[in-house]
């Protein structure tokens, strides 16, 4: 049988999910690569991949994407790993560099500086470029709050801007998956869930970051109804950027 070739995000945010997979039956019917955020998505829009945990953001760019599991990355207010740093206030800011591993939380940023907070920034990829601010994602941002002047929660401010959570990435094929495999699936990935326990044990403990609070607190995994109430609603402002 040929293998479903799946990519995963490589951050702490999905260890519970790679636990599952790896700790399930389905370990042994997928090819499972570990990738930077903008990798799983570039995977799965050149077909690279069957799967992939992509950045919402990305969703529109897949052929025939489907949402096949119940599990997501995301957070119903502040998610702790998903930042805008800045030198100066955020109604100062001009300038801001991306961050190359990421689609959504580019667009979050880019969707609440012009549609909440009403400011007129220039943004760049340039790596060497000095600007007033910084969109910076996953473990890079891990204890690192207070080296800045400002630190801007990206799904907190979602949430005061729309009272909604936030999805920042979901499992999506681009093409037919059976529904015996995405049952099985679920379940791995549930079973990830359920042992966060262990997972946490697995993991080097990081100064000024609580790694317990981060899995079990900010981040939220179960797909819910106003979690795609939210995306559809993220989705239609980057139409508008
Ligand atoms: C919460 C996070 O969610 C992520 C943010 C993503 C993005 O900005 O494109 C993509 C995948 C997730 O890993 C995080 O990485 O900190």
């Amino acid at each position: 049988m040929n293998k479903i070739k799946i990519s995963a995000v490589a951050y702490t945010n999905t260890k519970a999910f790679i636990y599952g997979l790896e700790h399930s039956k389905i370990i042994n019917k997928i090819d499972l690569s570990l990738d930077i955020p903008s990798d799983c998505a570039a995977k799965v829009i050149k077909g690279q991949v069957d799967i992939g945990l992509i950045p919402v953001a990305a969703i529109p760019l897949v052929p025939n994407a489907t949402i096949v599991a119940n599990y997501c990355i995301g957070s119903d207010g502040a998610v702790n790993s998903v930042f805008i740093f800045s030198s100066v206030p955020v109604n100062e800011i001009k300038t801001l560099k991306l961050d190359a591993h990421s689609n959504t939380s580019n667009n979050l940023a880019k969707v609440l500086l012009k549609f909440f907070w009403k400011v007129d920034v220039q943004f760049t990829t340039d790596l060497s470029a000095e600007t007033d601010a910084i969109v910076l994602i996953g473990d890079r941002t891990f204890g690192k709050k207070n080296e800045y002047n400002y630190a801007y929660d990206l799904g907190e401010q979602w949430k005061n801007f729309t009272d909604l959570p936030f999805i920042y990435a979901a499992w999506v094929a681009n093409k037919e998956i059976s529904k015996d495999f995405i049952e099985e699936f679920n379940m791995a990935l549930q079973f990830g869930l359920n042992h966060r326990k262990e997972v946490l044990k697995t993991l080097t403990p990081t100064e000024n970051f609580d790694l317990t609070d981060y899995l079990y607190h900010k981040l939220q995994f179960d797909v819910t109804e106003d979690g795609r109430k939210a995306m559809d609603l993220f989705l239609s402002y980057i139409g508008k950027l």
